[in-house]
């Protein structure tokens, strides 16, 4: 079946507040007003509308860049298509095998060594022991970790960390591929080589989605760009037109006569 990515009416909230001092909430809910992102719930409970009403769809051989404003819901989106963030509204669907490279030290065990957390990996997507033993030689090779591959993680510099994530992450070729920007960070050297790496990636993804705040690569990479703001989707449309309207801080309907939703 071919990988989908269906998205319907999706709303997710982080509470703000649990309790008890009513003078607190009445003081925070004053002075969100004029911002309707922070709300009182159905139970009471004051909470940030991180993400709200966002309805789209995917299909295989598209490439979506999602862009926005910090606190725009980014960030927020990409995980609730992880199924790491549970909606309170809508619902995702999502059809394909996934990879989601979200965090650097997601689904890392820190006591663990360098080498000892990809055989996990490579046991996790069943790999048979020739394979996993494939799989060390080349994370070990391209995150240049020396003798720290046969280290704990928790002894390694953060940079390290990124790049034997980056390595591991970038061995997996899904037919769903989620990534948040920091896969686009690191130093000038690693960066070429992780560029390359990443491309090949991402062209052999059926469905790639990505969300960064670098407008070049979302120009380069991605066939369909959604600009979100204030947790919304205020424009949905082909990558071009969309980006240019962002840069621009444009909301020219006419520009996007039947994307624009809002
Ligand atoms: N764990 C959380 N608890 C409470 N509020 C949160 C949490 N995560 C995000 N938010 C809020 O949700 C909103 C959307 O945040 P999100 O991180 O998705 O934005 P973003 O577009 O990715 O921003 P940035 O570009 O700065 O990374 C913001 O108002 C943020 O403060």
């Amino acid at each position: 079946m071919a990988a989908s990515i269906d998205v319907q009416n999706l709303q997710i909230d982080f509470p703000l507040y649990h309790g008890q001092s009513r003078s607190l909430k009445k003081t925070l809910l004053n002075k969100a007003k004029g911002s309707s992102r922070v709300e009182e719930n159905s139970q009471h409970k004051t909470v940030i509308k991180a993400v709200r009403d966002i309805s789209f769809s995917l299909r295989a051989g598209e490439r979506l860049g999602i862009v926005g404003h910090n606190g725009a819901g980014k960030t927020t989106l990409l995980r609730a298509l992880a199924g790491v963030y549970e909606p309170v509204g809508g619902r995702v669907q999502i059809r394909g095998s996934l990879n989601a490279m979200l965090d650097p030290g997601q689904g890392m065990n820190m006591e663990l060594t360098g080498r000892e957390n990809v055989a996990l990996r490579g046991r996790f997507h069943r790999m048979n022991q020739q394979e996993i033993e494939h799989l060390q030689e080349d994370v070990r090779n391209f995150a240049e970790l020396g003798d720290f591959f046969d280290l704990p993680v928790r002894t390694y510099s953060s940079g390290m960390i990124v790049r034997l994530a980056f390595a591991m992450a970038t061995a997996f070729r899904p037919e769903v591929l989620l990534m948040d920007e920091w896969f686009l960070a690191g130093d000038a050297s690693f960066r070429s080589k992780a560029q390359e790496r990443l491309e090949s990636l991402v062209r052999g993804a059926d469905i790639l989605v990505l969300s960064t705040h670098i407008n070049e690569i979302v120009r380069s990479w991605c066939t369909r760009v959604i600009w979100m703001e204030d947790g919304r989707i205020r424009a949905d449309g082909p990558a071009g037109e969309v980006l240019d309207a962002f840069a621009g801080g444009k909301t020219d309907q006419s520009l996007f006569p039947e994307t624009v939703l809002s």
